[in-house]
């Protein structure tokens, strides 16, 4: 039987904790076929963001378009945009969609947590006006909904860290929003993957908190560790 196929429009992080990393080691995981727009490539490492280099418009587009002609896609998700441009577009092209529409989780990605500002005022507006309305599920963290200026609508999530003891955190809120669009993907209602990607994220957060990687916020660990045989 096919697996179901899921999306993740995001940047890269080049330390391999968050973005495209974070989502194809999750779909991977979850049992979600993994499809993946580039928007942007971060230099970037557990200290912080040092340099984006956003992808043209038109390329994120058509990197969409070749995955929407070909594969049945179930649910996508959507990360660092990048750009409002990015936004505003790629908006248009998921309201155009005909037939059955594939379940949308928008992750605003604005600032990292690093601290590093990942989004710009014009990008806000354009989430704003154009994404969040038809989104199924948001889910920013608490600075991202502030950002957003506390948008009161009902398919807003706000995500808030947890109790497990760890600075190895980065990754996290690419992690759960990845969770939460492969859930959705299975076919599970809001309610039941939203809890789902809660525990998905937490046994994550477990396997790396005792990690030494890097000099800041180490990775979430995207590891689902085989049999020592297994591995060599
Ligand atoms: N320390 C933690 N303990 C348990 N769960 C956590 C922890 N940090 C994050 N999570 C889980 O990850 C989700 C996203 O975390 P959050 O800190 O809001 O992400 P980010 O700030 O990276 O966008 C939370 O809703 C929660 O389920
Ligand atoms: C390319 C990219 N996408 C998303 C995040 C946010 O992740 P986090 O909130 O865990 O820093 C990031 N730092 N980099």
């Amino acid at each position: 039987m096919n697996p179901p196929v899921v999306v993740t429009i995001a940047g890269t992080d080049s330390g391999g904790a968050a973005g495209i990393a974070a989502d194809l080691t999750t779909f991977a995981a979850l049992g979600v076929h993994g499809a993946c727009v580039v928007t942007a490539v971060t230099a970037q490492d557990t200290t912080g963001v040092r340099a984006v280099h956003p992808v043209p418009t038109q390329m994120v587009l058509a990197q969409l378009d070749a995955v929407l002609d070909d594969l049945p896609v179930a649910a996508i998700k959507t990360g660092m945009l990048a750009s409002p441009e990015t936004v505003v577009c790629l908006s248009t092209r998921l309201r155009g969609l005909s037939g059955t529409r594939p379940r949308l989780v928008v992750d605003p990605v604005l600032v990292a947590t690093s601290g590093a500002v990942l989004g710009s005022a014009e990008v806000v507006a354009a989430y704003r006006e154009h994404l969040l309305p038809i989104a199924d599920v948001v889910t920013p963290n608490e600075d991202e909904f502030d950002a957003l200026g506390r948008p009161d609508l009902a398919n807003v999530l706000v995500t808030r860290g947890g109790d497990i003891p760890t600075t190895n955190d980065h990754g996290t809120g690419c992690t759960h929003s990845s969770a939460l669009a492969a859930y959705l993907a299975h076919g599970l209602d809001r309610a039941t993957a939203a809890a789902r990607a809660d525990a998905f994220v937490a046994r994550q957060l477990h396997l790396s908190k005792d990690w030494t990687l890097g000099r800041g916020r180490g990775p979430v660990a995207h590891l689902h560790p085989l049999t020592p045989g297994e591995i060599a």
